[in-house]
């Protein structure tokens, strides 16, 4: 079994209030504790983050009646290669150099018609959503939260771009299309018995851009400090958790940080999670910001398409096929 953590103090997990940003204030002093905790682990809570209660209530007791039907009736929902929307069973989710997830997810993204230039053109991971017609309850409460939670992100990356001394609209201008992923988790127990090589979700860092986490009250999210320590981030009733991916520290020449991380639920319960992977337009060029880069340090990184990266991440982890465009 794997050995307990801590959990992580108060200044290693913050927990920023966004009340000034929900209302529209001055969101430098904001700025100031985002970039802090960026630079250190790219993990924090978030207070008042303005997406009511009831809609986060409505989405995780949609997913808990999702994922206590039986699984044969809910592999028929399995995703589709292209789109990769709909139910994913587990043993597809792979970090290399670890067994499978133990999580089982529903993938729901951007929903775009096949009519849509992009989807008809075959743009990677652009396409519908599956809504399952024997699961009616799915759509309106996952839609629900997907709209909130694509606002906070697009709000949450104001506050990025000022941080790092960026007009507050910097990455927005990314945000016509942007390729925002939302997983519905379901985590199995994993009891004292259980393979020390098994997690709910391997040791692995994000791929984007921003990360907003709605976890429940089990708990189950751990990080891994600078030193090699891993601690726990502990459940925080009224608030999401927000890490930064791999693209953006890389946007940062590794100024900020995209912190490893992983889920071990070692409660006996079942756990729920749903984070929301906010990404940009698939042809955003992601490159050092100027804020970022001196003579003396010059960027590490050649430009690269946001999109193309992405799925090459999705093709080492989830067994995404489709070519790059
Ligand atoms: O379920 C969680 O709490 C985190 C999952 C995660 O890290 C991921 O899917 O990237
Ligand atoms: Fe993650």
């Amino acid at each position: 079994m794997h050995a307990t953590v801590r959990a992580a103090a108060a200044d290693e997990m913050p927990i920023l209030d966004l009340s000034a940003l929900t209302a529209g204030g001055d969101i430098a002093p904001l700025a100031a504790q985002l970039r802090h905790a960026c630079l250190t682990t790219g993990f924090f809570y978030v207070a008042n983050h303005g997406i009511p209660q009831d809609v986060i209530d409505g989405v995780f007791s949609a997913s808990r009646r999702y994922f206590d039907l039986p699984v044969e009736q809910r592999l028929p929902h399995r995703l589709d290669d292209k789109y990769m929307r709909g139910f994913m069973p587990q043993g597809i989710n792979q970090h290399p150099g670890f067994a499978a997830d133990l999580k089982e997810s529903y993938e729901i993204g951007v929903d775009l018609p096949v009519t849509d230039p992009d989807v008809a053109a075959g743009l990677p991971l652009h396409g519908p959503n599956r809504w399952p017609a024997d699961c009616p309850w799915l759509r309106p409460a996952a839609e629900a939260y997907f709209q909130q939670a694509e606002a906070l992100g697009r709000r949450l990356l104001k506050v990025c771009a000022v941080s790092l001394a960026m007009p507050e609209d910097y990455f927005l201008q990314f945000c016509t299309k942007p390729m925002v992923q939302m997983r519905l988790f379901h985590y199995p127990q994993q009891t004292p018995a259980s393979d020390e090589r098994a997690f709910g979700a391997a040791p692995h860092t994000d791929y984007g851009m921003i990360t907003l986490l709605l976890q429940d009250p089990i708990g189950g999210l751990e990080l891994r400090m600078r030193n090699g320590e891993w601690v726990s981030a502990p459940y925080v009733p009224g608030t999401l958790v927000i890490n930064l991916g791999d693209l953006f520290q890389r946007w940062t020449n590794d100024v900020y940080v995209s912190n490893p991380h992983r889920v071990i639920n070692r409660t006996g319960r079942e756990r729920y999670s749903i984070p929301m992977f906010f990404n940009l337009d698939y042809d955003s060029l992601v490159s050092c910001l100027p804020s970022c880069q001196s003579p003396d340090n010059p960027p590490k990184y050649a430009p690269i398409k946001s999109g193309d990266y992405l799925v090459s991440r999705f093709r080492d982890v989830q067994k995404y096929k489709v070519a790059a465009a």
